[in-house]
């Protein structure tokens, strides 16, 4: 099975506790399910396998020297300790996103979610998150981890300002004619270096599955007209903006950089 001309997939259960789950995605996805449990990941023809293990879902590289599987994860690890001790609304994204300048709860959209990591930061930071994936097999990750993140007593109160709307960002935000959200946040694929196609195994396995997101420029294009403040756009420190408009401010870290367009100040105090 070729996922739209990207790498070959198929669900795999790591065993029998995890087969009935391993069914309703597989039908949910329309993707083949590999029966038996515990396949031995370097003896299948499927470059991707999506496994379900007792830690939920994760995308599985095969090949005898893959890597363990890439999951959704909002409890443990990175996500949780820079939750607890991330550095607030000093964080560069957190400047770019204004939360420095208003004490209004904003409402973002992040139109390119991917695995969430950035929106749970704001999320974590007080925001209301509306996510947009339009990769279903990265979503159903970005989804299993929201569910696990959710029974989480540090995670829950978290991930329950964060809701998940399926779709192409560009076409919805293109049938809006509305403000859809205080902020809209962007982070399009990174274009590809030599040394980003060695950084973190996430985003490679992202490559492969979702593409260059080519369309950037019309995703931002669509972004401005429906942001009721500003839009932000995460690129690498030294590529130029997205093709369009220039910035109105950048705001430079260790690897990236935040591109912020603004339409109107953001209002100081809390809402009346
Ligand atoms: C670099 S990743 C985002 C990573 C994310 N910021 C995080 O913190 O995990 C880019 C994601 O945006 C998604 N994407 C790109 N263009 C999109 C669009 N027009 N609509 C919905 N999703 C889009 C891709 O499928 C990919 O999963």
């Amino acid at each position: 099975m070729i996922t739209s001309g990207g790498p070959s997939l198929a669900i795999a259960a790591l065993d029998d506790a995890g087969l009935a789950r391993a069914r309703d995605v597989s039908s949910a996805l329309s993707l083949p399910l590999l029966h038996e449990p515990a396949i031995p990941r370097h003896e299948t023809d499927y470059a991707l396998l999506l496994l379900v293990t007792d830690q939920g879902l994760g995308l599985q590289v095969t090949g005898r020297k893959a890597p363990g599987p890439v999951r959704c994860e909002f409890v443990r690890g990175k996500a949780g300790y820079r939750r607890d001790h991330g550095g607030g609304t000093g964080q560069l994204v957190a400047k770019a996103v204004g939360l420095k300048k208003t004490r209004r709860t904003l409402h973002v959209l992040d139109a390119t979610a991917g695995l969430g990591e950035d929106a749970y930061v704001l999320a974590g930071l007080g925001c209301r998150l509306t996510l947009m994936e339009r990769s279903p097999i990265v979503r159903a990750l970005l989804e299993d981890g929201l569910g696990r993140a959710a029974e989480d007593p540090g995670a829950g109160p978290v991930v329950a300002r964060m809701t998940v709307r399926p779709g192409d960002s560009i076409r919805w935000l293109e049938e809006q004619h509305e403000p859809v959200a205080d902020v809209i946040y962007l982070d399009p694929m990174f274009p590809e270096t030599a040394k980003a196609a060695k950084a973190k195994k996430e985003m490679a396995l992202f490559r492969e599955l979702v593409g260059n997101d080519d369309d950037a420029p019309a995703l931002l294009a669509a972004a401005l007209d429906v942001a009721r403040y500003r839009v932000v756009v995460k690129r690498p420190r030294l590529a130029p903006p997205i093709d369009g408009p220039v910035p109105d401010l950048q705001l430079t870290g260790k690897s990236s950089r935040f591109d912020v367009y603004t339409h109107q100040k953001l209002p100081e105090g809390p809402a009346e």
